[in-house]
């Protein structure tokens, strides 16, 4: 049977409620994702960012049911696409939401490349597996996908193996392989970060390029505010598993509440100072400390243990993630100094 309704019928692609996930592991359970609530709506780009080993890929291993069946102990919440809920489907109707409706694109290209085919071949693989499309018709959408990714030269990398091609023009490929059965979302796991910074841009700018010109909404993953603020409309911060804030992104910049947003907020290059002053005269801010283990959380907020602003209560009030009423915007934070402050 088809996956009923088209997610383009819906303002909400996608909607997380309550989401947890645990998983088992050599020392014990891990609290991988805890309360973990957002929306991703039609036409949105909408960045999740946060540290290295916050839970951003477990966000979307959860989102698109990749965990492997023996690493789950818990798995509960709501994860509706079009209105289904994920967490209940079974693996058939999980592939026709998979590249379909939602698709990936990896960090690495080559984990998404064969290394041994040409380029060409493997974008009209998918075109013919994925749709009714015939090999030539499927070769005509790959070069038009090539050509709308803003490749020169559309037919010679058609031909290409991947090894011929850089970094930036393999991100590129992926990408368009990823635009191959007209997703309605498509989820970027940190797409740029292993490019050069220039390419960087460009990738990023394609993304935004995309998103005007197909509609299609991007859930983009960063450790990195910079990528948040360039392309990302909406966004959730992510700390040890929960989001901790989570809005526009105009607001947040504006007005970080969360000490751990104002934190990554600092770790922007200025760009100023790079070009004037050389990169080795002013360096980046770090986030002192460590995530904390999530073998063995602590019962109060999970930033408390790295805050420069932490009460007592901080250590023993586990703090919500709470609307922020003096915004119009859902503006969310879970930080009980916010609360006391306003
Ligand atoms: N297979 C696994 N076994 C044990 N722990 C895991 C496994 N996968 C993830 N984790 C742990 O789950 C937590 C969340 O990891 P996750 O990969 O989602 O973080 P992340 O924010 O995506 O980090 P990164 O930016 O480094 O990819 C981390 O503490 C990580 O060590």
């Amino acid at each position: 049977m088809k996956f009923a309704a088209s997610l383009k019928e819906e303002s909400v692609l996608l909607n997380i409620e309550n989401l947890s996930t645990k998983i088992k592991t050599a020392d014990g359970i891990l609290t991988v994702l805890e309360d973990v609530n957002f929306t991703v709506e039609k036409g949105e780009i909408m960045a999740i960012v946060g540290e290295s080993g916050s839970g951003k890929s477990m966000t979307i291993n959860s989102i698109l049911k990749l965990l492997p069946k023996n690493l789950i102990e818990e798995y509960k919440g709501s994860i509706k696409v079009a209105g289904k809920d994920v967490i209940t489907l079974n693996e058939n109707k999980m592939r026709e939401i998979r590249g379909r409706r939602i698709s990936l694109v990896a960090q690495n290209a080559m984990t998404s490349l064969d290394p041994s085919y040409r380029v060409g071949k493997q974008i009209v693989e998918i075109i013919v597996e994925k749709t009714n499309k015939t090999k030539s018709q499927a070769k005509e959408k790959a070069l038009s996908l090539l050509a709308q990714m803003g490749i020169d030269d559309p037919e010679r990398i058609f031909q290409s193996y991947p090894h011929q091609l850089s970094g930036g023009l393999r991100q590129r490929v992926v990408i368009a392989m990823s635009l191959a059965c007209d997703p309605d979302l498509i989820i970027a796991d940190e797409p740029t970060s292993a490019l050069d910074p220039t390419v960087q841009l460009q990738v990023l700018d394609l993304f935004t390029k995309i998103n005007r010109e197909f509609g299609t909404a991007i859930l983009i993953i960063t450790h990195d505010f910079g990528v948040v603020a360039r392309i990302a409309h909406k966004v959730a911060v992510m700390y040890a598993g929960q989001i901790v804030e989570y809005g526009e992104v105009g607001d947040i910049i504006d007005h970080p509440e969360h000490p751990y947003t104002q934190s990554l907020l600092k770790c922007i290059p200025d760009m100023d100072w790079i070009f004037k002053e050389g990169v080795h005269k002013k360096p980046l801010f770090q986030i002192k400390g460590e995530l904390p283990n999530l073998l063995e959380l602590p019962q109060g907020c999970r930033f408390s243990s790295r805050c420069h602003l932490a009460k007592d209560e901080c250590h023993v009030t586990k703090p919500l993630l709470k609307k922020q009423q003096r915004y119009k915007s859902n503006h969310s934070v879970r930080c009980v100094l916010t609360e006391r402050s306003h």
